[in-house]
């Protein structure tokens, strides 16, 4: 049993105390796991557009004081009474989508949506309602049920796997968030057929791991929507046979569909802006054409289109962590990895220490940054 089992421990984290501001390096107080909960030394973490999100004041959910990060690897550190799945030394990817195997959705078979402990993660508090990190005596919010900007964090039993010990956690991280939710996006939620015409909107991490999902799907053809010209590179060493950069046509819509005889069979937004998702729905082909949102936009914003799109057989969906169920798809993605049938390093252009943090949130908004590794 590790000498801090049971004890309160004291580490490094980056706090988010208001919404707006950078955060700040605290030493933090984390509990010991309680029933059925775990705690993970966490080694790295992953920044991803939804923490600078959060960070900005524009989500819902968004409870400060609290720890941000839900891209993370690591061991585990002790376990609370009840664990059973995971054991000390496990190396781990935490899960901000959660999979108990047991709730009513994990059950049917039709979603990865685990609502076990959703509520309570939305809410910044564990399971039983209270919180496992302290900072000068004040109480701090989880985030996503990871916040994995901490050296220790404390999850749920349900929101986390063991995956195999070979594969490296500066890589593994990105499976707990960007990586998977593109991959999966293309190759669970939407199922990209063979030979099939595939648009992606926004070539950033997401943008980039659909691309290479609907490599792995055998797409015919590939088209990748940007801003960035620098983003054509980037597209192309995934697999994407054309680029489009969004601003330079007058109408993007009449333009994908001019050069795909009528529209794209599959669309994804990974830009997170409602403008971008309606093009992206009306890009779609008459009759068949399904578009994917996984893009997250601020409260208050909402998507629009005219029911017509709808009615002549186009189909808006969206797409959370990939439709990938963590506990149980990870550890074969972790494999496939393993055997090079799989991208992960590729996206890694940008890496900090925990305390230069900031650095590499500023960095995240260059559009040279794909993904920005923490050693935590
Ligand atoms: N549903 C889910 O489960 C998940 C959703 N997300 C969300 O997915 C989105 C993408 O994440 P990530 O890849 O990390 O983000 P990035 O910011 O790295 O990628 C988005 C890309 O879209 C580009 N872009 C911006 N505006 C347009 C436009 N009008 N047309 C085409 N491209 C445009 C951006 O260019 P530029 O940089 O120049 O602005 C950038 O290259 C975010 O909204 C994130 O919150 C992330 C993970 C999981
Ligand atoms: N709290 C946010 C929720 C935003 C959101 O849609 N999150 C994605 C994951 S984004 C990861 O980087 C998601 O999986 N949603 C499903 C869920 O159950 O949260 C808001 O309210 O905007
Ligand atoms: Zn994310
Ligand atoms: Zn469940």
């Amino acid at each position: 049993m590790a000498p801090t089992a049971g004890k309160t421990i004291t580490c490094k984290a980056a706090v988010a105390w208001e919404a707006g501001k950078p955060l700040s390096l605290e030493d933090v107080e984390v509990a010991p796991p309680k029933a059925g909960e775990v705690r993970v030394k966490v080694e790295y973490t992953g920044l991803c557009h939804t923490d600078t999100y959060t960070l900005s004041g524009s989500d819902p959910e968004g409870a400060f004081p609290s720890i941000l990060g839900h891209e993370g690897a690591g061991y585990v550190e002790s376990v609370g009474e009840g664990v059973t799945h995971v054991k000390e030394g496990d190396s781990v990817i935490l899960l901000y989508t959660a999979e108990c195997k047991e709730c009513k959705f994990c059950k049917s078979g039709k979603t990865n949506l685990c609502q076990r402990v959703r509520a309570t993660q939305g809410q910044g508090v564990m399971p039983d309602g209270t919180k496992r990190f302290t900072c000068k005596g004040k109480e701090l919010n989880h985030f996503m049920g990871t916040s994995c900007f901490s050296q220790y964090t404390v999850v749920s039993q349900f929101s986390l796997v063991a995956v195999n010990q070979e594969a490296k956690q500066d890589r593994t991280c990105l499976l707990g968030c960007g990586v998977t939710t593109g991959y999966g996006a293309a190759t669970h939620t939407a199922n990209v057929e063979e030979g099939s015409t595939v648009a992606v909107f926004g070539i950033g991490c997401v943008g980039l791991a659909v691309i290479d999902g609907a490599v792995a799907n055998k797409a015919g053809r590939i088209i990748a929507i940007d801003v960035n010209p620098e983003k054509k590179a980037w597209a192309e060493k995934f697999g994407a046979t054309d680029f489009v950069q969004a601003d330079k046509v007058d109408d993007i819509v009449k333009h994908l569909v001019e050069m795909t005889d009528g529209g794209l069979d599959y669309t994804f937004d990974c830009t997170g802006n409602v403008k971008v998702m309606r093009s992206a729905l009306e890009a779609c082909h008459k009759g068949w054409g399904v578009s994917t949102v996984i893009g997250v936009a601020a409260a208050g914003q909402e998507i629009a289109t005219r029911p017509f799109q709808l009615v002549t057989g186009r189909k808006w969906q969206g797409s959370a962590f990939g439709g990938v169920k963590g506990r149980t798809e990870l550890p074969g993605l972790v494999e496939k990895y393993l055997k090079g049938q799989f991208k992960v390093d590729e996206y890694i252009t940008h890496s900090q220490d925990l305390e230069n943090i900031n650095k590499g949130l500023e960095e995240m908004k260059k559009g040279g940054c794909i993904r920005c590794v923490i050693k935590m």
